[in-house]
Parts: C-alpha cells; structure tokens; sequence
C-alpha cells in the first residue's frame, strides 16, 4: 500500500517531532511516499530546491499523490502546501485521513469536514 503522508514545510516545523512518529506507524501499513515531510533536518526553507527548482518537487508530489492508495494528513500546523494537497486529492476521490489535535488552541481547517 502507499501511502502520502501531508504535513507542514515552509508552514512552520514545530510539529515535526509528531509527523516522525505518524510517519513510523504509517511505515508498519506500508510504504510512505513522502517520508521527507517528517526528517528531522529538513527546515522551513523547504527540500533543496536549487537543483531542479519548486515545480519540480510539486510535479514529483502530483505524480505520487496520483498513485497513492491513501493520504493521511496532520492538518493542526496550517500549511499552504499541505492545504493545496488535500484539495487535489479531493478531486482525485482519494481516500483522506485529516489528524488534527484540539489541544493546540487552533481552529480546524474547514477542508477535513469533507
Ligand atoms: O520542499 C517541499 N517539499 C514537499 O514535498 N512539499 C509538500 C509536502 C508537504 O505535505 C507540503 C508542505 O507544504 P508547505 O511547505 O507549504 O508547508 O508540501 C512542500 C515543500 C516546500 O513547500
């Protein structure tokens, strides 16, 4: 099974401690497309994009996003990026896990009523 897990970058890192242990449970159901989300090294400023540049980190993300079984999504960090994934994968008619922790004080985004 793959599975695409969504979490904060250029949003802010503060919960990346969380996405490296919903990354390490999702690995026990099968292979997480998007491991880098949850490395401990990768800041705010974003995967190394002088390389290749943002479009094509986007293109990569769309094309596993496309072939992914399931996404699940820790949604209490607002992200633009993150936001962006889950609208496409609603049109995608993917199957959509949002987690989001109450205790933050945060409101929930509108987009994991769906
Ligand atoms: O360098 C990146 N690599 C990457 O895979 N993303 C994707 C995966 C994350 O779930 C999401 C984070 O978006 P944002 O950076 O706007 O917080 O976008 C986002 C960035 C930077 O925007």
């Amino acid at each position: 099974m793959h599975i695409y897990f969504c979490g904060s970058i250029r949003g802010g890192r503060d919960d990346v401690a969380l996405y490296q242990k919903i990354v390490k449970k999702c690995q026990q159901y099968g292979t997480v497309l998007t491991e880098h989300v949850s490395h401990g090294h990768l800041t705010e400023k974003g995967e190394d994009a002088s390389l290749e540049g943002d479009k094509a980190i986007h293109d990569r993300d769309m094309k596993w996003l496309t072939m992914t079984d399931v996404i699940v999504a820790e949604v209490t960090q607002p992200s633009l990026g993150v936001g962006y994934e889950l609208g496409r994968a609603l049109d995608m008619q993917k199957k959509i896990f949002c987690l989001f922790r109450p205790s933050s004080g945060r409101g929930a985004t509108y987009v994991t009523i769906k």
